[in-house]
């Protein structure tokens, strides 16, 4: 009969959010199955160990189990197997085992934990201090390009269920509820969040693991990736036209974006720590790009030939001696994470890389990094409609003005919103904006290798 643990081998590399694609499963274990809801149907919180290529990742699913024959047809597209019933349940001695981040009437209990402070078995559900959580709301999974799952209730709040699990308390929740609670305008409220204890490999010791947050749903939320793209799409419509003279003109909200992107900076530096990166701290930043740099060349040979270029860029951050300021910052930034509101841009997904451990992932960096990370989105926002149309010299010299235009509107924003000149710290700069392509071209191989030209054009085009 088979096990839930081959249903799973087969199951994870297919879904949108398991980060070893391509990489063939040695080795899959079930760490933890915390029951959540007892009987069938039932939940269960697992805690996957995924064994590939000598190193080992750990998930989260949440596993709904039914009756074969029991499965409603509104989950059919969920359903992972039929399986040999887990341990300790009562009933037939096969289940169908599904994802139950489908299933309205499992997902209720995750929001009911929450509004009750609950403890299930191991797992904690928590409320948000100071905050109230309704139930009752029917839940709907978003779609989209994302690396973990999140769940719509009503249209009250999100549950973003965190999939690849890293010991400890997760950067998205930890650095949300400090902006909030320093009063900035710029995040989506939190109300509450859901852990467990996790064995850290790293210190042998467990520690408490954020598996979800539950955030306010912005009604009026509009992604800044989709109001950037019908920009482009605006101007690429208009053939001669500069794109301040195009309809669709979206130099405004860039400049916006910088200040509210330089407001949430200074308010991170305000309530959490901050520090001065000396020249050895300097040195190990430089070192730690062109490590990820040549991990990157190994595995996509079509960068060889900018390395040089790139290392350049690389060593000229370390002889700067910029005595660089850091402190926390958004890690991932790009113009998917923030969405603009009926009152203005609001920031979201402050979990950084998630291929990052989170001891790497909470280090102090410099807010350049996040600037850069913008400036790439605008690139990125320009160029890939014209993926499979470089020969086209019109388009390409759009979406270079499109780029050119918006990257200074932001830099603009962020320097007048209270934050350092970016045009005024070129090297550092030039630095961020390299490793974050570096990280692009080794993301889109592993991701959308149709999308890998993106970022690597872009290389080309700026190491000349
Ligand atoms: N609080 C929210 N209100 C409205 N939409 C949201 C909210 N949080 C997330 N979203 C939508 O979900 C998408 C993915 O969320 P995100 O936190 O970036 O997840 P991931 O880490 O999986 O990429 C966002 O781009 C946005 O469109
Ligand atoms: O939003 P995530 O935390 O999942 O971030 C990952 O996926 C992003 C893609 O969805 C990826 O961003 C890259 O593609 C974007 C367009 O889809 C572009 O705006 C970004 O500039 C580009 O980096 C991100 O790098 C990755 O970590």
């Amino acid at each position: 009969m088979t096990r839930l643990e081959e249903l799973l081998t087969t199951w994870l590399p297919t879904q949108r959010w398991f980060a070893g694609k391509g990489v063939a499963v040695d080795a899959l274990r079930i760490e933890a199955a915390h029951v959540v809801v007892p009987g069938l149907p039932g939940l269960r919180i697992l805690v996957v160990a995924v064994t590939q290529d000598g190193r080992t990742d750990r998930y989260q699913v949440l596993l709904g189990l039914r009756s074969p024959g029991a499965v409603p047809d509104e989950l059919a597209h969920a359903v992972i197997g039929v399986c040999e019933s887990p341990a300790g349940l009562d009933g037939p001695s096969t289940v169908a085992a599904y994802d139950a981040a489908h299933d309205t009437v499992m997902t209720a209990h995750l929001l009911s934990g929450i509004a009750e402070n609950r403890d299930v078995g191991a797992v904690r559900f928590r409320t948000t201090p100071g905050t109230g959580v309704h139930t009752g709301l029917r839940s709907l999974v978003l779609t989209g390009e994302q690396s973990n799952t999140t769940l719509v209730y009503g249209e009250e709040y999100v549950l973003k269920t965190f999939r690849r699990l890293w010991p400890g308390l997760n950067p998205d929740l930890e650095l949300t509820s400090a902006l909030a609670g320093a009063g900035s305008e710029f995040v989506a409220r939190p109300h509450g969040w859901i852990e467990v204890d996790v064995a850290d490999p790293a210190t042998g010791r467990t520690t408490p693991t954020t598996l979800a947050m539950l955030q306010e749903y912005l009604r009026s939320a509009t992604d800044g990736w989709v109001l950037a793209a019908t920009s482009v799409r605006d101007l690429y419509a208009s053939p001669g036209l500069p794109p301040g003279e195009a309809g669709g003109d979206f130099a405004g909200e860039a400049q916006r974006l910088g200040a509210a992107t330089a407001a949430v900076h200074r308010d991170l530096a305000r309530v959490l720590p901050t520090d001065v990166l000396g020249s050895e701290a300097q040195s190990r930043l430089a070192d730690a790009m062109t490590a990820r740099l040549h991990t990157a060349v190994a595995e996509v040979p079509e960068l060889a030939p900018h390395a040089q270029t790139l290392y350049a860029a690389f060593e000229a951050l370390r002889d700067s001696h910029a005595d660089l300021p850091v402190q926390r910052v958004h890690g991932d930034y790009h113009l998917g994470q923030v969405v603009r509101t009926d009152s203005g841009w609001v920031l979201l997904d402050f979990e950084g890389e998630p291929a990052v451990p989170v001891g790497e992932r909470q280090k102090l960096s410099s807010p350049l990094r996040d600037v850069a990370g913008m400036l790439r989105s605008f690139d990125y926002a320009a160029r890939y409609q014209l993926v499979g149309h470089t020969d086209d010299a019109a388009l390409v010299t759009a979406a270079r003005a499109w780029a050119q235009r918006n990257r200074e509107a932001f830099c603009e924003g962020y320097a007048s919103g209270g934050g350092v000149d970016p045009e005024k710290h070129q090297v550092v700069l030039r630095a961020f904006e390299y490793d974050k392509a570096v990280y692009e071209v080794m993301y889109e191989a592993r991701h959308r290798p149709h999308w890998i030209s993106i970022p690597l054009d872009s290389i080309t085009a700026l190491t000349g």
